[in-house]
């Protein structure tokens, strides 16, 4: 099972816990909310009814039929026109399930998504519209990049797909927009993704995605592949994007100390179903749910245990 990771100080300690020395707490000051104050309330954009999908399991026995693994067990969940949902929870709760329905790429066995009032089927039987209103952001650039083309033609690939979106004569300068977008300058287009760093390939997923003018995005783990230091620019690119370019975002993740930088409102999902579902905020301040207070405690437990680790190494230096 994947335990969440560090959980970062914000305006103050969890309420069950105690306080940890001031100087283990040093590193994490600067991973505090990225979000602007005083939360967002506009119409949904995104609405999930009553979602289930389950997979055929492992065989009983060498003779006998296979389990059902229910994957997603009847969630409803609705994304906020430019708000930051995040979707939370232990591995194989059936997180990226949820977002690969969204995408298309998974048929539910019941339940509705729709976007803007329009339901959502498979992908291939989607107006291309809707197909680019929704874009994915991966966890590992290194294996949803092709590492035989160059960032120029991984772009340019998602125009051939939709090419109404940048008429052919204006592609050269709609690449390099889309670039500075996501503050690659112009001398990455010729370079493969081999050529370049983990953030600079999650910036070109990013601006991939963003070629196609979505309106929402759905991040699976999308930063879990980075240093924590490169997680912060790119949380941040994202929510700068989010800005300026009126994006809604699904972000899924295990790791609470990111949720705490990008999210609007958090839902947390345990073995297919939604337990809780409100702000960051009052996540973080009063969780409702058993299972959520555990997350959060396990997350907090491992970030005491690596602030007092630092902590220690400092003393003994
Ligand atoms: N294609 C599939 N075939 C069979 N079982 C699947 C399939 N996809 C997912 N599952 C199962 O469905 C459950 C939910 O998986 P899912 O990947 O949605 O969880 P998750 O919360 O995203 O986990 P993680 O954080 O590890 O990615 C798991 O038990 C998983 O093994």
């Amino acid at each position: 099972m994947r335990v969440p990771s560090a959980l970062p100080d914000g305006p103050g300690p969890l309420p069950h816990r105690r306080a940890r020395p001031a100087r283990g707490r040093a590193r994490t000051v600067q991973r505090v909310s990225l979000r602007r104050k005083g939360g967002v309330v506009s119409s949904p954009v995104l609405q999930i009814r009553d979602l289930r999908v389950a997979f055929p399991g492992p065989r009983r026995s060498l003779r006998g039929g296979r389990t059902i693994v229910q994957a997603v067990a009847g969630v409803d969940l609705e994304v906020r026109a430019r708000e930051t949902l995040a979707l939370v929870g232990e591995s194989g709760s059936g997180k990226s399930t949820v977002a690969r329905c969204v995408l298309g790429l998974v048929r539910p066995q019941a339940g509705t998504i729709s976007y803007e009032g329009r339901t959502l089927g498979p992908v291939d039987k989607r107006p291309a519209e809707l197909q680019r209103a929704i874009q994915m952001v991966f966890q590992d650039p290194g294996s949803s990049l092709n590492p035989r083309m160059t960032v120029s033609a991984i772009i340019r690939e998602a125009w051939k797909v939709h090419p109404a979106v940048a008429p052919k004569g204006d592609r050269r300068q709609a690449l390099l927009n889309v670039l500075a977008d996501v503050g690659l300058d112009a001398g990455v287009a010729d370079r493969r993704p081999s050529a370049l760093s983990g953030g600079q390939r999650q910036r070109v997923s990013i601006a991939r995605a963003l070629a196609l003018r979505p309106r929402l995005l759905v991040c699976d783990e999308a930063v879990s592949a980075l240093d924590v230091s490169v997680q912060s620019q790119i949380l941040r690119l994202l929510v700068d994007l989010q800005r300026s370019h009126d994006l809604s975002i699904l972000f899924i993740t295990h790791d609470l100390a990111v949720v705490r930088q990008i999210a609007d409102r958090v839902a947390v999902m345990k073995r297919g179903e939604l337990v809780e579902c409100t702000t960051a905020g009052q996540l973080f301040t009063a969780p409702a749910h058993p299972y959520t207070r555990g997350l959060l405690s396990a997350a907090h437990d491992l970030e005491g245990t690596r602030a007092g680790f630092e902590y220690t190494q400092e003393q003994t230096r």
